[in-house]
């Protein structure tokens, strides 16, 4: 992937589960005009069943060796805007495909804000079921150094989806602009 310029390089979106990597991912998608990826989404269509079942019928080793192999391949092509599931990096194969291959963007959130977002999340995401407050608040603290691996971070608190698409694709730009003046 060396010989891909910094432009046409794929953008992966990566952040705690439910910080909106998939609401933002796709948001960031249709202000650059590229296909958008969420690797849950095709791991669902693999499987043909939500992720709940796959956990419960699979197993999640099989989630994640699963998610590994369809985000190396996905991250090989470009020009892609691609959310990865708040797991993904805890996979060092996965890391090292994502910061070499495309543009990482952290979505960051502090738990204050992350906490009053649970009842959005907690029938579609197996991981924070039958945990209480405090052990989900233990795993998003577990899960921060994961991410601390990244290209670029946003603060997402207070922003609504549209802020945070702008201030991506503004930085990409900038980004763009300086590294390769003469391209675009
Ligand atoms: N900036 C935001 N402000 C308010 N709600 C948001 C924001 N980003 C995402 N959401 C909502 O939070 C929930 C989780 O978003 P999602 O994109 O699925 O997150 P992720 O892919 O990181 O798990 C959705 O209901 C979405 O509408
Ligand atoms: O953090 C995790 O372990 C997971 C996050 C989910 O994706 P989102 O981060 O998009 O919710 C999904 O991949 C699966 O439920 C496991
Ligand atoms: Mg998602």
């Amino acid at each position: 992937m060396n010989d891909v310029s910094l432009r046409e390089k794929s953008i992966v979106m990566i952040g705690f589960m439910g910080v909106g990597k998939t609401t933002i991912g796709k948001a960031v998608a249709k202000r650059l005009y590229r296909d958008f990826i969420d690797i849950d989404e095709e791991i669902e269509k693999k499987f043909n069943m939500p992720t709940s079942d796959i956990f419960t019928l699979y197993g999640e080793m099989i989630f994640r060796e699963t998610e590994k192999e369809i985000i190396v391949q996905s991250c090989k092509q470009k020009l892609k805007i691609i959310s990865v599931g708040g797991g993904a990096f805890l996979q060092e194969e996965i890391r090292n495909a994502c910061l070499s291959d495309c543009i990482v963007f952290f979505l960051d959130m502090s738990w204050d804000n992350w906490k009053d977002r649970i009842s959005l999340l907690i029938d579609s995401r197996p991981v924070l079921q039958g945990k209480n407050i405090k052990q989900i608040e233990e795993l998003f603290n577990e899960r921060q150094p994961i991410y601390s691996e990244h290209h670029s971070r946003v603060m997402t608190d207070n922003l609504v989806v549209d802020e945070v698409a702008d201030y991506i694709v503004e930085s990409l730009k900038t980004a763009w602009d300086i590294y390769e003046p003469n391209a675009g």
